[in-house]
C-alpha cells in the first residue's frame, strides 16, 4: 500500500493524524471522457473516440469502485471491444501487483509488475494514490480515466453505435433523483464503509458506522414498495449500491466493523441483493475469494495476522421475492 511521489514508489498507509483519525478519500486525478466522437467530455481533454480495441480496463476483482466498472462492461456488452487485465488481490507494499501466482491475469499490454507502473507510463512523475479501476488509451498511450463513477457513465452511451446496445442506466428524467440518491449512498455507505473500517478513533470510527446503518435503514424503507432505488427501473444508482452489498457481510461486517446486523438480516435489502446478483451476466463480475482474500490480507493494520475467514456461507442464488413489485425494463 502506497503512493507516487514525482514518479517513485513510496510505501506508506494512509494518514489519518491529520485529520482527527478520519479517513479521507483522495478524488480521483484523470478525468477525460471516452465520448461517442472523441468531443471532450463533461472534464479533460478531447480526442478519446469509442473505438473497438483502442482501450483496456486494469481492474481488481475485490475493489467495489472497480467492480461498477466490470459489471457495465458485461451489461452494456463491451466484452468484446475492452480489454480487462485483473490485478492480484494482495495490495502489499508494492501496491497493487500483477502477480500472477496470487490471482492477477498479468498486465496483458505491457507485462508489467506492478499497477504504478502503468500511472508512471502515464506520467513519468506522476503523484498521488495508485488506485483501481485504470481506463488506458491504446493508441495514445494515456490513462484516459482513474475515476469509476465516470467510467459507467462512458461505458452507459459512448460505445452505442458499436454494440448497438441502448440500454440506458442514467436516462435522463431519473437523472437528478439518481444524483440525489448516489450522493446518500456515496457518502454513507460505499465510502461510509470505508470510513467506518480505516478511522483511527473511537469517535471517527462510530460516527462512519451511524451513518452506514441510517442509510441502510432508508434504503430498506425505499425498497418496501419500490423494485429498485429509484422507481421501478435499474439505474446506475442500483449499481453503484450492489457493489458495496454484495461484500458487506463478507468483509464490512467483521472487517470494518459495521456489525450492528447483517444484511442478511435486512429483508428487502436482502432480496433486492440476490435479484441483482441472479442479473443476467452479473454472477460473472463477482468474485468473493478475490474480495475476501484482498481486505483481510493486505490491510494489515486491520488484521494483521492476515487470517482470510473461512465464513460467511450466504447462497445469493436463492430465490428472491422482488417479482411482488412492478419493474419496466432499461431500454
Ligand atoms: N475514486 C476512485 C476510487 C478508487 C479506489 O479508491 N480504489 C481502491 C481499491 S478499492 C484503491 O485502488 N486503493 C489503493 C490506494 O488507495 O492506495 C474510483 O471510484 O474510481
Amino acid at each position: 500500500m502506497g503512493l507516487l511521489v514525482e514518479g517513485q514508489w513510496q510505501d506508506k498507509w494512509y494518514d489519518t493524524d491529520s485529520s482527527d483519525g478520519k479517513f479521507k478519500r483522495e478524488s480521483a486525478q484523470l478525468r477525460n471522457w471516452v465520448t461517442a466522437d472523441g468531443t471532450a467530455g463533461p472534464s479533460g481533454d478531447a480526442g478519446f473516440k469509442a473505438e473497438s480495441g483502442r482501450y483496456h480496463l486494469y481492474v481488481s476483482l475485490a475493489c467495489p469502485w472497480a467492480h461498477r466498472t466490470l459489471i457495465f462492461r458485461k451489461l452494456k456488452e463491451l466484452e468484446n471491444h475492452i480489454g480487462v487485465s485483473v490485478v492480484s488481490p494482495e495490495m502489499l507494499s508494492n501496491g497493487w501487483s500483477f502477480n500472477t501466482s496470487t490471482g492477477s491475469t498479468g498486465d496483458e499490454l505491457f507485462g508489467s509488475e506492478f499497477l504504478h507502473q502503468i500511472y508512471t507510463r502515464h506520467k513519468a512523475d506522476y503523484s498521488g494514490r495508485v488506485t483501481v479501476p485504470v481506463l488506458w488509451c491504446k493508441q495514445t498511450h494515456r490513462i484516459v480515466s482513474n475515476e469509476s463513477s465516470e467510467i459507467i457513465r462512458m461505458f452507459n452511451t459512448a460505445f452505442n453505435g458499436i454494440t448497438g446496445n441502448h440500454d440506458d442506466y442514467y436516462p435522463a428524467p431519473l437523472q437528478t433523483m439518481i444524483d440525489r440518491v448516489n450522493g446518500l449512498v456515496y457518502y454513507n455507505i460505499n465510502n461510509g464503509v470505508y470510513k467506518a473500517g480505516f478511522a483511527t478513533t473511537q469517535a471517527a470510527y462510530e460516527e462512519a458506522y451511524n451513518g452506514v446503518f441510517m442509510a441502510l435503514d432508508s434504503v430498506e424503507k425505499i425498497l418496501e414498495n419500490n423494485r429498485y432505488l429509484v422507481g421501478d427501473r435499474i439505474t446506475e444508482a442500483d449499481w453503484r449500491l450492489f457493489t458495496t452489498l454484495v461484500r458487506f457481510d463478507a468483509v464490512y461486517h467483521g472487517h470494518f466493523k459495521c456489525n450492528r446486523q447483517r444484511l442478511e438480516e435486512f429483508s428487502n435489502i436482502s432480496n433486492y441483493l440476490r435479484e441483482l446478483f441472479q442479473w443476467p451476466g452479473v454472477v460473472d463480475t463477482v468474485d468473493l475469494h478475490h474480495i475476501k482474500r484482498h481486505y483481510y490480507f493486505s490491510h494489515n493494520t486491520i488484521n494483521p495476522s492476515r487470517i482470510v475467514p473461512a465464513g460467511p456461507a450466504i447462497d445469493f442464488a436463492r430465490e428472491h421475492n422482488r417479482t411482488r413489485l412492478p419493474a419496466v425494463h432499461t431500454s
